[in-house]
């Protein structure tokens, strides 16, 4: 069967987005695996669906799927991608598009300079909520890994996140404590893995080792969980800008555990295309 599909990214968070509404299909894990390939198939960080919703108050349902397969809760960079492409294509005229997740919702803003806003919802701090193994919740988490300690914030954005503060991203050890941390049996779901380095109450650079994907270019759920990490150890303000590979994320969490994290920043089409599935 003959699929079209729009390749896209958010500061080189790269995806797929077939369009559900208008198409239909059923992927297997392994069609998933196939089609992230980038040498047998698309290539992508994450796979995005966009289908009717199943809840009558929402726009939209949006799943996602990491590279490896694996179905997973949020993206905070594939929601910027997903309102542009809906209104690209003229599945909606709205401004203030309400999409229904796997664990909630987001509201996604296309402003009239085109950035675009999107509504992450609040953080998830309980420790069994994230999910997370802990005796009980802390700002700060110890945790044994490759024979060494080290000090983690523990949150969930819909998704599971470990970020720890960092001297030096560009010198962290992202490629060995990332995979170590994504598979900790104290995160029984696994984790995306952020490596922040503070520059200022309202800067921050960041890498993201991500859950199924590995390290990409830029992490938006990852960016919310840093702000919201580093607000909890009393090293950042309100408004937050995320300085992560493939560009910045603005970030505003008022820090109430009810308040929402707000997430600004582009997301890009690359090119459209049609894949046999
Ligand atoms: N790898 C993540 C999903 C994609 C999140 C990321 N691409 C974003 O922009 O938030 C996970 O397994 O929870």
């Amino acid at each position: 069967m003959l699929v079209r599909f729009t390749k896209m990214h958010g500061l080189g968070n790269d995806f797929m987005v077939i369009d559900l509404v208008t198409q239909r299909i059923n992927l297997s894990e392994d069609k998933v695996r196939q089609l992230a390939d980038r040498h047998l198939g698309i290539g992508f960080d994450q796979l995005l669906l966009v289908e009717p919703p199943t809840n009558p108050e929402m726009d939209f349902r949006y799943r996602i799927y990491n590279a490896d397969g694996s179905e997973v809760e949020h993206c905070g960079n594939g929601a910027r991608c997903f309102a542009r492409f809906v209104r690209d294509k003229q599945l909606t005229t709205k401004d203030v598009i309400t999409v229904e997740t796997a664990k909630g919702k987001a509201v996604l803003t296309i402003h009239p300079d085109d950035r675009i806003e999107v509504d992450m919802g609040a953080p998830v701090l309980l420790p069994s909520a994230i999910p997370f193994i802990a005796e009980e919740q802390a700002a700060v988490y110890p945790l044994e890994v490759d024979n060494q300690i080290v000090h983690l914030s523990a949150i969930s954005m819909g998704n599971p996140h470990a970020v720890l503060v960092v001297d030096n991203v560009d010198q962290a050890a992202v490629e060995t404590l990332g995979p170590a941390l994504e598979s900790h049996s104290r995160f029984p779901a696994k984790a995306n893995i952020g490596f922040m380095q503070i520059i200022s109450p309202n800067a921050v650079k960041l890498r993201v080792y991500e859950r199924g994907a590995g390290e990409t270019m830029a992490c938006g759920t990852g960016a919310c969980a840093a702000v919201v990490a580093g607000r909890l150890r009393g090293l950042l303000d309100e408004n937050v800008k995320v300085y992560l590979p493939g560009g910045a994320l603005q970030i505003i969490w008022k820090g109430g555990t009810d308040d929402s994290v707000m997430m600004t920043g582009p997301a890009t089409t690359v090119f459209e295309g049609q894949v046999f599935i």
